[in-house]
């Protein structure tokens, strides 16, 4: 038997500035879409050069907020401009498929928020959309861009911990009642917010679940309020999970198996310490660095893109389309096992 290592693996991701400048189109004018540029243009040369809304007006106002040089009235036009390498389509959920789509056919590489699609039927037809283009495409589930998460990717690749046998995860947020989460018509309710990092933590790891069961609470907006839920692998291996729109929770995480476990210092999506124990607790190895807020690490997956396409790659190893496929057939599992109608 191999003995418990005495020290971590150290993160190996490349400086974010050496990244190549790649020329960068914001597809949609939100929230996460100015959290993305601000974190991208401070810590990497990525250009972002143009952006597309459904409206002139809200073009304009965001390029000139933000100082882009070239702004679209309609993600059409966005998409047909030339000088774009790569479009960040930043829309809610139950529009990316189209937006992506719009993108692909467009040839052009996407970087697409979280979730990649609305179930796996979708995503599947994206994936091989790109891949018949022959482009980039990822989903921008930032916290797989972290150092933090090469070094766990690593931890978690070295069969050190032995075999899974639970993982724990939850993710809650407190929200005013006029966020798009307790919109019906755009998906709202907190899986494919909240949900879909302590689902990707578990579909990393255990794969696409053979069984799920739980409950569900319905809020009187129409959307999901809250849900619980284990997935259980072919082993019996369990994984819990809950995500709800009421309140901040811990947000933390549990990976225990059959040689160590994993805990985290706080929030796992962020950036901060963890600890991999022993299975009796004897040995315990620790990451560590500042805790961060959840959008402080933005840039991480900006620069990973970057690299990938000036290499010529397709994917990204911090993200691979099959583990973002894999996290879409376990939401299908989900959804269909509580009853969740998101009107498809
Ligand atoms: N990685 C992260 O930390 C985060 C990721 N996200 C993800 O980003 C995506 C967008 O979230 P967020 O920025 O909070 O959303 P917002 O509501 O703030 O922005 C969405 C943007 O999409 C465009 N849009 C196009 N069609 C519609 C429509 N029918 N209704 C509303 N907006 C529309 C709008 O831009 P325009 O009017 O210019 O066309 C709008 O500004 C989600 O998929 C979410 O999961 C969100 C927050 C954090
Ligand atoms: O990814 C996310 C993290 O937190 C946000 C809110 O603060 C969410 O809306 C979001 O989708």
């Amino acid at each position: 038997m191999t003995a418990f290592p005495d020290r971590l693996p150290t993160a190996r991701i490349p400086d974010p500035m050496a990244a190549p400048a790649l020329n960068w189109g914001i597809l949609g004018t939100g929230w996460i879409a100015e959290q993305f540029i601000a974190s991208t243009r401070a810590h990497t040369r990525q250009v972002i050069a143009a952006v597309g809304s459904r409206s002139a007006a809200t073009a304009q106002k965001f390029a000139a907020k933000w100082d882009i040089p070239t702004a679209y009235g309609t993600y059409e036009a966005l998409v047909a401009d030339p000088a774009i390498d790569v479009i960040y389509v930043a829309t809610p959920h139950n529009l990316h498929f189209a937006h992506v789509k719009l993108a692909l056919e467009a040839g052009k590489n996407v970087l697409v928020e979280k979730p990649m699609a609305m179930n796996h039927a979708q995503g599947a037809e994206l994936v091989a959309i790109a891949r018949a283009g022959g482009l980039f495409f990822a989903e921008a589930l930032w916290t797989y861009f972290l150092p933090k998460f090469d070094v766990l990717a690593q931890v978690f690749d070295s069969g050190m911990l032995g075999e899974i046998k639970s993982i724990h995860s939850e993710y809650g947020e407190f929200f005013t009642r006029d966020h798009r989460i307790f919109n019906p018509a755009l998906a709202g309710g907190p899986l494919l917010d909240l949900g879909t990092y302590p689902l990707s933590l578990i579909t990393r790891l255990m794969g696409v679940p053979r069984e799920v069961v739980g409950a569900v609470q319905m809020d009187e907006s129409g959307v999901h309020g809250q849900l619980s839920a284990i997935l259980s692998d072919r082993s019996g291996n369990q994984a819990s999970f809950a995500t709800t729109l009421y309140g901040l929770t811990p947000t933390n995480a549990a990976i225990v198996g059959t040689k160590g476990t994993v805990r985290f210092d706080s929030e796992f999506n962020l950036p901060g310490g963890f600890q991999v124990l022993s299975t009796d607790g004897s040995k315990v190895l620790r990451y560590t660095e500042p805790t961060g807020r959840h959008f402080e690490g933005l840039f991480y997956e900006a620069a990973e893109v970057a690299r990938c396409i000036a290499a010529g790659a397709t994917q990204t190893q911090c993200r691979p389309l099959a583990d973002t496929l894999a996290m879409l057939e376990a939401l299908d599992m989900i959804v269909a096992r509580l009853g969740i109608d998101y009107g498809l």
